[in-house]
């Protein structure tokens, strides 16, 4: 690394205040991945509740924004992950089957009281007088306990059955046959898309998990033929398959207990599935479909995915994650032409796939890779480009017809109460002109040429709360945690930005448009894959005819600049900084470890034998470190 190129934050004045930032955004991280570990590991029961609380205490959080702009991943799970099929469909595993309704959600509860005439079982009063021992319980015979779990089950079957035919108008017995086999199909084709795209991800950098998923597209290829993309367009309700959400419910509760279990295939774990009582249903349902323990990963690996995909930063509701795998953007033409564009320009390596237009609830949507798509627990941040964050235009329409924004002087004064002027104080509004301007300037927008939008950590903490985080230092401790302090991370970022800044010297595209308000997107996971992408060209617009932006010059209205290189360049120095930082704090602890060592071997000078484990154990705490 060339010293040169590192800019000394010693010389920032901010850099005093460092301890003290850092260890409100560390505690902040650490609280909250507290409250997430206890809210994420609950009983499927208070599932929903949990999503709630942990939306609530995001939002208690960031508290910055008075229109919150964005969802959880929790949040984006609950909406998503509970359709009507489910919620229909309780699922009845050997655990809840056997007197733990504690366990079930609460409309299976309801149902098996219903289907007891409204009374309680005996199991359940027994528990709740607590008059029956655990040993007389142990007594009650197993066929009195299968006789009731299989009338429980008859009745929630033709309970089904009769909801489906009311519904459909058809006979149950078509919709197994034929529906069955539809979803199956679509869901297989939505899978296959994001394994294939997986794939062109992450090159060759795969992980043993990666060659797992490859052996799943295989096997997805072969049982469903040769997809297209397009054949999930208008994909509803894949879930209708009844072992699907069986498996999808069960994979609910299974993921509600564990947000990060990773899923283990086996013989056992899917007996959970399908009780004893099940025994001649199952057996007809695994002739139909050949292989469900692959439908069962299948599902499992999707539902991983939805929890753990989130939009960090931006309008909320824009986006979406498909069903396919992809990420569906709310259109804008603006955004659309650009993308079509980067995909024969240069920059295609740095900007998701664009995947062209779907329409879907009446609404249209551009299709893009999803950039979190092959990460287990990913890490991302969202640095918003450029030195200014609105258009020229927007300074002419500010001019000619100002509007008052009252969210924007709600957000304004949430920040900081002293920022709006006695005027905007008595209209309690601003222009967005104006509040565009005070955000560019109250963050590192104006003066570094970009900020942090959002961090979402491992745990599934996000942050967005960056309004003020304008000083270098504060940057670098942002970019510290972001990325836990990982050597190896924060140098694939670094060399990826300097790969990122060569190409834009190359690209068309770049200097014959005006990128405002685009962000670089870095991700990341603890197994080593690290990437950056630019997103979001809703306001990059193309300057007149043979005008070329330098893209690294400050702005001054009428010359369109925006720069974005400027922002690029104060990253890529504040990535070296961050990496001297903890590389330096790898050496000091190594020190430290040699310097105690050495007093250690003064006192109980070494045996030759031990000296190889010795030097394995610091290899070891160094790659830790790392
Ligand atoms: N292709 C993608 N793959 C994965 N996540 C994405 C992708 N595109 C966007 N996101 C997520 O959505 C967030 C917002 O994206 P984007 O900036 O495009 O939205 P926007 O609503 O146009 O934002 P803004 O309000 O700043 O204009 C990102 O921070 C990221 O978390
Ligand atoms: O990040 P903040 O502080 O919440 O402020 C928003 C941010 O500046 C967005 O870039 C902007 O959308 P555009 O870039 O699309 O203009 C949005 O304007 P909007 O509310 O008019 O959409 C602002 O509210």
């Amino acid at each position: 690394m060339s010293t040169s190129a590192v800019m000394h934050v010693e010389d920032d004045p901010e850099r005093s205040t460092k301890p003290k930032q850092k260890e409100s955004l560390e505690t902040k991280v650490r609280e909250e991945a507290e409250n997430r570990g206890s809210l994420m590991f609950t009983s499927d029961s208070s599932h929903l509740k949990s999503m709630e609380n942990n939306l609530t205490k995001e939002r208690c959080l960031t508290g910055q924004r008075s229109k919150p702009k964005l969802v959880s991943a929790q949040a984006v799970l609950s909406s998503r992950l509970l359709p009507e099929s489910i919620q229909e469909e309780p699922v009845v595993t050997s655990e809840n089957a056997t007197g733990t309704p504690g366990n079930m959600a609460p409309n299976a509860v309801m149902d098996y009281h219903e289907f007891n005439g409204g009374k309680p079982t005996d199991e359940e009063r027994e528990e709740k007088d607590g008059t029956t021992t655990s040993t007389e319980k142990d007594s009650l015979t197993d066929s009195s306990k299968v006789s009731r779990k299989a009338m429980w089950r008859a009745g929630q079957r033709a309970r089904w059955k009769g909801k489906r035919r009311e519904r459909l108008g058809g006979s149950v017995e078509d919709l197994t046959q034929e529906s069955e086999a539809e979803a199956v199909q679509k869901d297989l084709g939505n899978h296959e898309i994001r394994w294939r795209h997986q794939q062109q991800h992450w090159g060759c950098k795969e992980s043993k998990d990666q060659g797992s998923i490859e052996k799943e597209d295989r096997l997805c290829n072969r049982s469903r033929g040769q997809g297209t993309m397009e054949g999930d367009s208008e994909t509803k309700g894949s879930v209708s398959h009844n072992i699907l959400s069986r498996v999808l419910a069960h994979s609910l509760a299974s993921s509600s207990s564990s947000s990060s279990s990773s899923f283990n295939c086996s013989s056992a774990e899917s007996d959970e599935v399908f009780s004893e009582g099940e025994e001649i249903i199952k057996k007809k349902d695994m002739r139909r479909c050949r292989s469900w323990r692959t439908f069962l990963t299948m599902m499992q690996w999707s539902l991983r995915r939805q929890s753990s995909w989130i939009q960090l930063a931006g309008h909320q509701g824009n986006i979406q994650l498909g069903e396919g795998g992809e990420v569906l953007k709310r259109f804008n033409e603006v955004e659309d032409s650009c993308l079509q564009a980067l995909m024969s320009d240069p920059l295609r390596r740095f900007v998701p796939r664009y995947y062209g237009q779907i329409r879907r609830n009446g609404e249209t949507y551009i299709r893009l890779e999803d950039l979190l798509s092959g990460l287990k627990q990913p890490v991302i941040m969202d640095c918003k480009m450029g030195i200014r964050t609105y258009l020229e235009e927007e300074i002419v329409k500010a001019r000619s017809k100002a509007s008052l924004r009252t969210d924007m002087y709600q957000k304004m004064v949430k920040v900081d109460p002293t920022a709006p002027t006695e005027e905007e104080h008595e209209r309690k509004g601003v222009t967005k002109l104006r509040y565009m301007q005070w955000r560019d300037s109250t963050s590192s927008t104006t003066t570094l040429g970009f900020r942090i939008e959002g961090i979402m950590m491992e745990t599934g903490v996000v942050l967005r709360d960056f309004n003020k985080t304008k000083a270098k230092s504060q940057i670098i401790d942002a970019l510290l945690l972001f990325s836990n302090r990982k050597v190896l991370i924060l140098k694939a970022y670094l060399s990826r930005l300097e790969e990122l800044k060569e190409t834009l010297k190359e690209s068309a595209f770049f200097s014959s448009h005006e990128v405002i308000g685009g962000s670089l997107l870095f991700v990341h996971d603890h197994t080593g894959k690290a990437n950056i992408w630019m997103i979001d060209f809703g306001k990059t617009t193309p300057t007149l005819e043979g005008v070329h932006l330098k893209h690294d010059v400050p702005w001054v209205e009428g010359n369109h600049e925006d720069g974005y290189v400027i922002g690029l360049n104060s990253l890529i120095s504040l990535l070296r900084e961050a990496i001297s930082e903890a590389a330096g704090q790898i050496l000091e602890k190594q020190n430290q470890q040699t310097h105690h060592q050495e007093t250690n071997d003064k006192t109980n000078p070494p045996q030759t034998e031990s000296t190889s484990s010795d030097l394995l154990k610091k290899t070891a705490n160094t790659n830790e470190l790392v």
